[in-house]
């Protein structure tokens, strides 16, 4: 007898059409206990794909995907989507090598219209299928699922503001549960509660006292309650952008999923938003119970919903950073800090908790947030913007144009800078150095060690001439010694843990510790190198990389970034200087050219060709190109 019967009839949505109301139900109570056991073996984003449950059903079971595209935003609450497009017996290989992902992603099934993974770009690609469709292409009816998080990010109206001026028919399901990764904030989730709170029941009755009434008086009494409402169409903020707004509705009410979807599929002309109230979390009560709903978790014990603990006694980075800056800021009031929705992710939590004046969430508004450090910068106070690398990405022409150019003092503390593992090829920290070091003003730095983050730290809090930049990777530290007190580096000043005579190795961040292996092997081999930690991609030490390159027949950078970032900076340096002619074998070793999917951050650095063994090698083979006579035996 299976356990899940229901489900079992389900090997895609073509076998959900014209399932009974109560076959919908059992579906979705299944899918729910499959998800809950399927993420207890492998971790994940539980608590937000716990939330969709009923809606997942409700859109498969009335729209016809592939034709239809159903876009996931930020897609960590794909799971269900993923069981149902059938994917269920895959579910085990969630985030790991060669696994499924754990956003949606194109190439992994024609279910998945569009890649997500970084928020707030769902109604966009609706709107590009949309018009698509307008066009001829084969695409049928488009939905953007949105949460109330996703749709703080500005990106989210530049949408609606241009679905709502085209006027093409599309859907966009608001999933409110009242969160982001921490709370939902923002002066718009207060406006959603007006809508989901008491006063909703008076706008429905309104409205259906409306609708009674003749033409002429109904545009009266509709206006007259613009004026109690206070917009001035009388409706929501999304009417004013020009869609239809429906709602709210029970998001785990499967009767009202089904009447609400189908009505509007029936009726819709142009743009219709859709407002679900759900609950993150939804039936597993240790996620229900959980201050954040289980929104990221680990391996757990399904009976209990005890987490398993990371094996690492060495303090994780996020933590050094978190409580370092906290301890600054209490001697310096100027010090503020600024997050994009991930207070907990950044550590920054622990600083609200001491000032919680001087924290700001900014809400998944990374643009914003950085322009918003530099007007805090420009008013005399010395701001930390902490946001993860990858998500810097959506705040650099801020970062350009209002921190660099007006050489503004605003610190940016970049945590998960390198492969960050099971989030996979999106949220890989890739490009910050490249990105940042290659403009004027700026100073950029990054810990080869968690006691260099504090480091790091005092020389950020101290630095007051332009912007600063210090990253660190996600994880755990070396174990090194910790310092009482941070100390404050002297800018652009490396400094050499070892001294060789055969090759030297110059590292750029927090891949100091293979660095520091690939030596221990080489030296096993009778090879002696030198290896110096540059602390600095700008300004450069370059008096250090003349050293370097004067008293060691080859030099290999390594970094945990990509092609454009340190070691490019090192071999302009050496080109601009002439120093190429030397006739020194040179090797830049950095991640490559190409996005590295999820796996742990081990095999994705091995994948990088980056491990220790990698480093040794690559020595090996510049001293082989010598000559030198070292005895050279390729592992
Ligand atoms: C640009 C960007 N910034 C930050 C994040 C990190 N992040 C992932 S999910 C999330 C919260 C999303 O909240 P919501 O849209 O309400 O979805 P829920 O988890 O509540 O279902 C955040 C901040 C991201 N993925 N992309
Ligand atoms: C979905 C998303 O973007 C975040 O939840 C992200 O996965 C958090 O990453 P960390 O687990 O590294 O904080
Ligand atoms: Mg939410």
């Amino acid at each position: 007898m299976t356990r899940f019967p229901t489900l079992d009839r389900i090997s895609g949505p073509s076998d959900m059409k014209g399932l009974s109301l109560g076959d919908l139900r059992r579906l979705a109570d299944e899918l729910r206990e499959e998800l809950i056991e399927s993420v207890s073996k492998t971790g994940g984003h539980l608590g937000s794909s716990l939330g969709v449950v009923e809606l997942t059903v409700a859109l498969h079971a009335l729209f016809d995907a592939p034709r239809d595209k159903i876009i996931w935003d930020v897609g960590h609450q794909c799971y269900p989507h993923k069981i149902l497009t059938g994917r269920r017996d895959r579910m085990l290989t969630l985030r790991q090598k060669d696994g499924l992902s754990g956003f949606t992603k194109r190439a992994e099934s024609d279910f998945d219209p569009f890649g997500a993974a970084h928020s707030s770009t769902s109604i966009s690609a609706a709107l590009g299928f949309a018009q698509g469709r307008e066009l001829g292409m084969p695409v049928g009816d488009t939905v953007a699922v949105i949460g109330d998080g996703a749709i703080t990010a500005g990106m989210a109206y530049e949408a609606m503001n241009h679905a709502g001026h085209l006027k093409t028919r599309m859907f966009v399901i608001l999933n409110d549960n009242d969160m982001s990764i921490a709370p939902a904030v923002g002066a718009l989730q207060a406006s959603l509660n007006t809508l989901t709170g008491p006063l909703a029941a008076f706008r429905s009755l309104a409205e259906g006292m409306e609708s009674a009434l003749p033409g002429p008086m109904r545009e009266g009494a509709r206006r007259a309650r613009a004026l109690v409402s206070g917009l001035p169409g009388g409706g929501t903020l999304f009417e004013e952008l020009g869609f239809d707004y429906v709602g709210p509705i029970d998001g785990h009410d499967m009767g009202q999923l089904m009447t609400t979807l189908r009505a509007v599929r029936a009726r819709a002309r142009g743009p219709v938003l859709i407002h679900c109230v759900t609950v993150k979390g939804k039936g597993y009560a240790p996620a229900e119970r959980a201050d954040d709903k289980y929104h990221g978790v680990a391996k757990f014990d399904v009976a209990t919903g005890q987490q398993a603990k990371s094996k690492s006694n060495a303090p994780s980075y996020t933590s050094v950073f978190a409580e370092r800056l906290a301890t600054t800021a209490a001697k310096d009031p100027r010090i503020v800090a600024i997050t994009a929705a991930m207070p907990g992710g950044t550590g920054l939590d622990v600083m609200a908790s001491r000032f919680p004046k001087r924290v700001y969430d900014v809400g998944i508004a990374e643009q914003h947030g950085v322009t918003f450090a530099a007007g805090l910068a420009a008013a005399g106070m010395r701001p930390f913007c902490a946001i993860y690398s990858s998500f810097l990405q959506r705040g650099y022409d801020q970062i350009v144009h209002d921190v660099a150019l007006q050489n503004l003092p605003v610190r940016f503390a970049i945590d998960r800078a390198g492969l960050v593992g099971q989030d996979g090829a999106t949220h890989a920290g890739a490009f910050d150095v490249g990105f940042l070091a290659n403009l004027p003003n700026m100073t950029v730095m990054a810990a080869g060690d968690e006691a260099e983050l504090c480091h790091m730290i005092a020389t950020a809090a101290a630095h007051d001439s332009g912007p600063i930049a210090f990253r660190y990777p996600r994880g755990e530290g070396l174990g090194v010694e910790m310092p009482q007190e941070g100390q404050v580096l002297e800018i652009g000043r490396g400094r050499v843990l070892r001294q060789g005579k055969d090759a030297a190795l110059l590292s750029f961040g927090a891949h100091l510790g293979e660095v520091l292996k690939a030596a221990d092997l080489l030296a096993l081999e009778g090879i002696e190198v030198s290896v110096a930690d540059a602390r600095f991609a700008k300004p450069l030490d370059t008096a250090l990389i003349d050293r370097l390159i004067d008293d060691h027949p080859s030099l290999v950078t390594v970094e945990q970034g990509s092609t454009g970032g340190f070691g490019a900076l090192v071999l302009h340096h050496l080109a601009a200087t002439g120093q190429l002619e030397k006739g020194r074998a040179i090797r830049t070793l950095t991640l490559p050219d190409r996005f590295i999917d999820q796996a742990s951050p081990a095999e994705m650095y091995a994948e990088a060709g980056l491990t220790a063994a990698d480093i040794a090698n690559t020595v090996k083979l510049t001293l082989s190109r010598r000559k030198t006579g070292a005895i050279v035996r390729l592992a």
